[in-house]
């Protein structure tokens, strides 16, 4: 039986959402900032609003709805990235704003282009309420996206973030020709780094392995669909920030969130060096060919000390 949905943000990804669950009966609504109407008018008479604009618009878009937010109205968040104000992920943004709503996290493997040609996918529906992820899990999956449930939104955001920079410094890698050797490597230890921003903002480990985790960071980093896999690739040939942003033209969260990243790991002491080469690299301080010999020359470490 359908539900009713409104999908917020009609984007790469909200737009896709929107017909996919149009198609399988849900009855779909969309806002976009360019449809001139107000947000609030979508939220009544709902099942579900999912959140699918970019991180630079969530906290605004959770000030603007929180005074009008119905009771109970569940809210499932897309955005993958950390806010570079608040140095928060985007479900610690709605929380802020929506302290009694019930809070579900979509985030995995998904490059729209690919899942809006029905091609086979899996995603995670995360919520600390594991009987909220199932009903939507159940209601939301289909043969061709096929979603699984946890219970850890936080992990599943921090992943969700993190894969973006080092589907960055993955393009930044293929773009010089590095090889599959520096590619594997450079995962590897990604995935490392991911899971210490994972685990220092108390998401489980398990997920860092998971769909959200791995799965994403594999997807985003070997794809050039991805645009931040892209924006590295364009880095790595020599464009300035601004020169890649341009040629992309649509959301790259890598960026802002690998700034976060180092804002909150030097208040909480967390080693970061792959993020921090790539915002050198993003701020014009060093080439992409000197930041690799800077990751290469580190001191000698055990594997699986800190990253
Ligand atoms: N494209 C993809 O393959 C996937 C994207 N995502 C995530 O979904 C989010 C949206 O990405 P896309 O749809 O791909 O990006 P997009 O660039 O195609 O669209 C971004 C959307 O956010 C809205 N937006 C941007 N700034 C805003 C602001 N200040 N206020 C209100 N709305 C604003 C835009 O109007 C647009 O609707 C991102 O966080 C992205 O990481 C998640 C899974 C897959
Ligand atoms: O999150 C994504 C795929 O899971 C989309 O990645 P990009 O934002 O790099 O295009």
């Amino acid at each position: 039986m359908g539900i009713r949905i409104a999908v917020l943000g009609l984007g790469a990804w909200g737009q896709t959402l929107l017909e996919r669950w149009g198609q399988q009966g849900h009855i779909v609504t969309g806002w976009s900032r360019r449809s001139g109407s107000s947000p609030v008018d979508l939220l009544a008479n709902q099942d579900l609003v999912v959140s699918a604009v970019a991180m630079a618009g969530v906290q605004s878009l959770a000030e603007q709805l929180a005074p009008h937010w119905p009771t109970g109205l569940p809210l499932l968040s897309c955005s993958k990235g950390l806010d570079l104000q608040l140095l928060a992920t985007a479900t610690q943004l709605w929380s802020n704003q929506l302290a009694d709503a019930p809070l579900l996290v979509l985030s995995g493997p998904n490059l729209a282009t690919e899942v809006r040609q029905g091609l086979p996918a899996a995603s995670v529906i995360a919520a600390a309420d594991q009987d909220l992820a199932r009903r939507f899990q159940q209601q939301l999956s289909d043969t061709s996206l096929r979603l699984y449930t946890n219970t850890d939104p936080i992990g599943t955001e921090a992943a969700g973030a993190l894969k973006n920079v080092m589907a960055v410094a993955a393009g930044i890698s293929d773009g010089l020709a590095l090889g599959a050797n520096a590619k594997a490597s450079l995962l590897c230890r990604g995935l490392a780094e991911i899971g210490v921003v994972l685990e220092g903002l108390g998401g489980a480990t398990s997920t860092l392995y998971g769909l959200a985790g791995l799965g994403d960071l594999l997807a985003t980093a070997n794809s050039s669909l991805s645009r931040n896999y892209r924006c590295g690739v364009l880095l790595a040939e020599g464009c300035s920030e601004q020169q890649a942003s341009e040629r992309i033209s649509a959301t790259v969260e890598g960026p802002r969130t690998a700034r976060a990243a180092l804002q909150l790991a030097s208040r909480k002491g967390w080693h970061l060096p792959i993020c921090e080469q790539v915002v050198l690299v993003l701020e014009g301080h060093t080439t992409p060919a000197a930041a690799v010999k800077a990751l290469m020359e580190r001191d000698l470490r055990p594997e699986w000390q800190q990253a």
